[in-house]
């Protein structure tokens, strides 16, 4: 399967690959944990790779992209172009919020950005499995590119219902993520999304995750916050967030992933 991708810096092509070899031996989402406990045809709706753009221990699944059919290139170019973009959007965001358009991008300089394949087996009892298990993206945006065959959900907050995002051919779907809702004191808000499994049809998704650097103190922008506008969430190390985050991701925890509300400040006025 090849998805097409264009790109509006002028750059286009194809990153192909082979569904049956998105593969890993141990499913790595935190759907994980509730799947443990089904049977397991009904466990194995999602198979992932991760590609780590910078270095660091995910750079170690590079290798396994490149045998998947997409020649080094592609997936060197993808990286390459899909990153453009999210410095555009993060410029834009800047701009949006009455910043200087590079105001954000200095957190990005060791930038920790990764690309995950997404691959969920079609399922006959769907209901019974979870491609991915709801969540938010705790990085600052996430560009999705997929197939035609559909899955993701995202959670209305007027009543809770999931709503299904339909794919359109040659978009991306963008998800802000917790650290541009921190930073933008919730003038921004990150999604709430799941992936679920379609009972005929396998599907593949490609997000790109764009990180900052480990190191990065991720707290509300000193601009946008003053007396009548107070910080909303107390100063949190993103690298801390994220392998936190991780591990929990792969085991059957009794407390909950580490979320951004963990970190809220209360609310002074009311
Ligand atoms: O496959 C999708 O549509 C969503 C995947 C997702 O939310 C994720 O990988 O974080
Ligand atoms: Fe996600």
């Amino acid at each position: 399967m090849a998805i097409i991708v264009e790109l509006d810096t002028g750059w286009s092509g194809s990153i192909t690959l082979d569904k049956s070899q998105i593969w890993l031996d141990q499913p790595t989402q935190s759907a994980t944990a509730k799947q443990a406990e089904l049977p397991p045809m009904e466990r194995m709706s999602q198979g992932a790779i991760y590609w780590a753009l910078a270095n660091g221990p995910e750079a170690s699944y590079l290798d396994a992209i490149y045998q998947l059919g997409s020649s080094r290139e592609e997936c060197e170019h993808y990286a390459e172009e899909v990153q453009k973009l999210a410095y555009k959007l993060l410029e834009l965001i800047s701009l949006s919020l009455g910043l200087p358009a590079n105001r954000l991008n200095g957190f990005f300089k060791d930038h920790r950005s990764f690309i995950r394949l997404n691959h969920y087996p079609a399922c006959p009892v769907p209901h019974l499995a979870l491609g991915v298990g709801q969540h938010k993206d705790g990085v600052a945006l996430a560009i999705l590119a997929q197939d035609d065959v559909g899955g993701l959900e995202v959670k209305r907050k007027t009543d809770g219902e999931w709503i299904r995002v339909k794919p359109t051919h040659d978009a991306y779907v963008i998800n802000v993520g917790d650290i541009i809702q921190v930073w933008s004191n919730d003038r921004y808000e990150s999604v709430e999304h799941r992936a679920v499994v379609n009972s005929e049809k396998d599907r593949i998704s490609i997000p790109f995750f764009f990180s900052p650097a480990h190191y990065t103190i991720v707290e509300p922008l000193e601009e946008l916050i003053n007396d009548q506008n107070p910080a909303k969430y107390k100063p949190y190390n993103w690298g801390e967030y994220f392998t936190n985050r991780i591990r929990s991701n792969f085991q059957k925890l009794d407390v909950e992933n580490i979320q951004i509300y963990h970190f809220k400040l209360p609310d002074k006025f009311g």
